[in-house]
């Protein structure tokens, strides 16, 4: 398999979890969720190099994490932009020589480096692979509060990252966007406004994007599943 880049958008503010500042250093089993994030990444041989996307305000304290939980991969940490797609956007210009880099939120520490593997793998075969995991509730379509349409769930997927390309195919969109200013919320969107193929790997439901105070609780049950305790 060959080896990756992954960017690490980590700019944000939170306003969903209400914690007054960033998330990602709210602490599961006294660890921030950011260095939860970064563990995985330094711990996999495969990965390459991380680009971590910060506030600038925020640089020096995270510089401080990083040295105290002895987190060496890190290659550099652009300035966030106010989307996380800047953030992403402000990686991607950084990143000259990937072959295959993933985007993956900060906030979704609980990837599993078997889960990364299937996505580099993919992407070098394929160009864009993202992840995802299958639709469990009944999805309907609402309008002004009442139901327009029961939506057939068979192929609804829920997606996640990481998001993994081809550098080149993710650098093109990446440089599209800016061009056009177009937003989008993922990485995939931006892909697939080229017409470029995007490909799903099945994930688990345990990827979850950490965003309200309920997810924190979500967070300790999966650690305690995990590692025990
Ligand atoms: N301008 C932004 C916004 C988000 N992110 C990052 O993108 C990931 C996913 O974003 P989200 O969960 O929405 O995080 P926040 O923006 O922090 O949360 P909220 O939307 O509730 O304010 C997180 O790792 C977050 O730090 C970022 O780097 N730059
Ligand atoms: C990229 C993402 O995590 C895929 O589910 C999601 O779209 C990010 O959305 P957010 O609103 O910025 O949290």
């Amino acid at each position: 398999m060959k080896q990756y880049d992954v960017i690490l958008p980590a700019a944000g503010s939170g306003k969903r979890m209400g914690a007054g500042h960033n998330k990602l250093f709210l602490e599961l089993r006294e660890k921030p969720i950011l260095i939860h994030t970064l563990e995985v990444f330094e711990q996999d041989s495969a990965c390459k190099g991380i680009w971590l996307a910060v506030k600038p305000e925020e640089r020096e304290y995270i510089q401080s994490l990083l040295v105290k939980y002895n987190i060496k991969k890190v290659k550099a940490l652009p300035d966030g932009g106010a989307e996380r797609q800047d953030s992403v956007y402000s990686c991607v210009k950084k990143v000259e020589d990937g072959e295959i880099v993933l985007v993956h939120d900060a906030a979704r520490p609980f990837i599993t480096i078997p889960v990364i593997h299937k996505l580099v793998e993919a992407a070098e075969e394929k160009g864009a692979v993202i992840a995802g995991v299958r639709t469990k509730d009944t999805m309907k379509k609402v309008e002004n509060g009442v139901i327009v349409e029961t939506v057939d769930r068979s192929n609804l997927w829920m997606i996640q990252t990481p998001q993994a390309f081809q550098f080149t195919i993710l650098q093109e969109a990446e440089n599209a966007a800016e061009k056009d200013q177009f937003l989008g919320t993922d990485e995939a969107m931006l892909v697939e406004r080229l017409g470029q193929v995007v490909h799903i790997v099945e994930s688990s439901y345990d990827n979850v994007k950490i965003t309200t105070k309920e997810d924190l609780i979500f967070g300790e049950a999966i650690l305690s599943q995990r590692i025990g305790g």
